[in-house]
C-alpha cells in the first residue's frame, strides 16, 4: 500500500514537474541571466529608439488581433515597438478567454523588419546580441501562445518582419504579397529565431534556398513550399483581407477555450519535446479535458459525427 501511494505520489510529481517544464517553456524564457541577458537593460535601450506601437485588439470570439502599426516606416519595428510587442504578448499569455490570434500591419502591408535607423545606432556586437536575444524571447513566447495564430501577409514582410510571420502557427498571404528574408542582402543571417522556426516549417533545403538566395517568395510559391498555408483573393466590395482571416482562421477556434488551448499544447509538445515527453505531456493535457464539461456535454448528447 505504501508503495502504490509512495508510486502515485512520484508520478504526480514528475507530471507536475513536466507541466512546469512546458510552462516554464510556454512562458518562453529562452535567455536568462546566465546568457547575459538582463531584460531590463535592453528594454531600456530599446526605448530609446521611439516611434510606432503595437496595438492589441480582444474581440468577445476569443480572436485578437495584433496590429504592427508604424505605417510612415513600412512597419519597421522601432525600440519602443519592440518593447511594445513583448507586452502584448505577455497580456495575450494572460488571456483566459483567448483562442486565435491575427498578426498583421497597418496601411496594407506587413512589416519591413528593424528600424534601420535604430539598427544603425546599436551595430555593435554586443547591442545587437541582446537586441536579438529579447525578440527571440518575444517571438518565441509569441509561437508558444496557447491560442491558434495565423500571420496575416499584405504587402510585404521582409527581413525581421519575415522572421515574425514564422513565429505563427500559418500564414495567410495576400496576393501580390511578398515575404522575403533579405538578411544575406544586409550582410546578415536571421537574429530573432526565423532561422530556426523557417527549417521547422519548410524544412533545411528549402529554408537554405530562401535564406541564400533571399528569394522572393509570392503567394503561389509559398503555398508551393508550405510557407503559406492560403491565398486570400482581394474580392472586390467583399471582406476586407482581415475580415477574410478571421473567417478562415474561425474554423479552427470553434468551440469551448479549454479545449482549444488544449489542442495547441497538445501540438506545442509534440512540435518541441522529444516524443517519450511529448506523450507524457498530452497524457497531462489528456487529463485536463477528459471527463471535463464539454466532454461530460458530448457524451450526454450523443453526437453523431456526420
Ligand atoms: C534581424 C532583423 C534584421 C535586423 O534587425 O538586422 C532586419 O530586419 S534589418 C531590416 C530589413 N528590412 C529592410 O532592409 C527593408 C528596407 N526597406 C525597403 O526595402 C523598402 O523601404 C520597401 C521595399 C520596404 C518599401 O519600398 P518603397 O519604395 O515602397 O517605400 P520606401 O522605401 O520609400 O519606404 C517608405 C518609407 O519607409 C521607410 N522604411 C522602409 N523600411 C524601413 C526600415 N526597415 N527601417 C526604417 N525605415 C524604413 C523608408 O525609409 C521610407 O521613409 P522615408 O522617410 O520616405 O525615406
Amino acid at each position: 500500500m505504501v508503495l502504490c501511494v509512495l508510486k502515485r505520489r512520484l508520478l504526480r510529481s514528475s507530471s507536475c514537474a513536466l507541466m512546469g517544464r512546458l510552462q516554464r517553456q510556454s512562458r518562453g524564457c529562452v535567455y536568462s541571466s546566465i546568457h547575459g541577458f538582463s531584460h531590463e537593460e535592453i528594454r531600456e535601450k530599446l526605448q530609446a529608439f521611439p516611434g510606432g506601437s503595437v496595438d492589441l485588439l480582444k474581440h468577445d470570439s476569443g480572436i485578437a488581433v495584433l496590429t504592427i502599426n508604424n505605417p510612415a516606416r513600412m512597419n519597421a519595428f522601432s525600440g519602443s515597438m519592440m518593447v511594445d510587442l513583448k507586452e502584448r504578448v505577455s497580456q495575450l499569455e494572460n488571456w483566459s478567454e483567448g483562442k486565435g490570434l491575427i498578426v498583421h500591419g497597418a496601411a496594407e502591408t506587413f512589416c519591413s523588419g528593424s528600424d534601420l535607423n535604430a539598427v544603425r545606432a546599436i551595430s555593435n556586437p554586443q547591442d545587437g546580441m541582446k537586441m536579438c536575444m529579447f525578440m527571440q524571447d518575444a517571438l518565441t513566447r509569441l509561437l508558444r501562445l496557447p491560442l491558434i495564430s495565423v500571420a496575416l501577409v499584405e504587402g510585404r514582410a521582409l527581413g525581421g518582419g519575415a522572421e515574425l510571420t514564422t513565429a505563427c502557427d500559418f500564414r495567410l498571404m495576400t496576393s501580390g504579397s511578398v515575404i522575403q528574408f533579405v538578411h544575406k542582402h544586409m550582410g546578415l543571417v536571421p537574429g530573432w529565431g526565423g532561422a530556426a522556426r523557417l527549417v521547422r516549417i519548410v524544412g533545411s533545403q528549402k529554408a537554405l534556398k530562401l535564406l541564400g538566395g533571399a528569394l522572393k517568395v509570392d503567394p503561389e510559391l509559398g503555398l508551393d513550399i508550405g510557407l503559406a498555408d492560403e491565398i486570400l483573393e482581394a474580392d472586390q466590395g467583399a471582406a476586407t483581407a482581415l475580415q477574410q482571416a478571421e473567417n478562415w482562421l474561425s474554423r479552427y477556434t470553434k468551440g469551448p477555450v479549454p479545449v482549444i488551448h488544449a489542442v495547441k499544447k497538445v501540438v506545442l509538445a509534440g512540435r518541441e519535446l522529444p516524443l517519450s515527453e511529448a506523450l507524457r505531456t498530452e497524457k497531462e493535457v489528456f487529463g485536463t479535458v477528459w471527463g471535463a464539461p464539454a466532454n461530460l456535454q458530448a457524451l450526454a448528447s450523443k453526437s453523431k459525427h456526420k
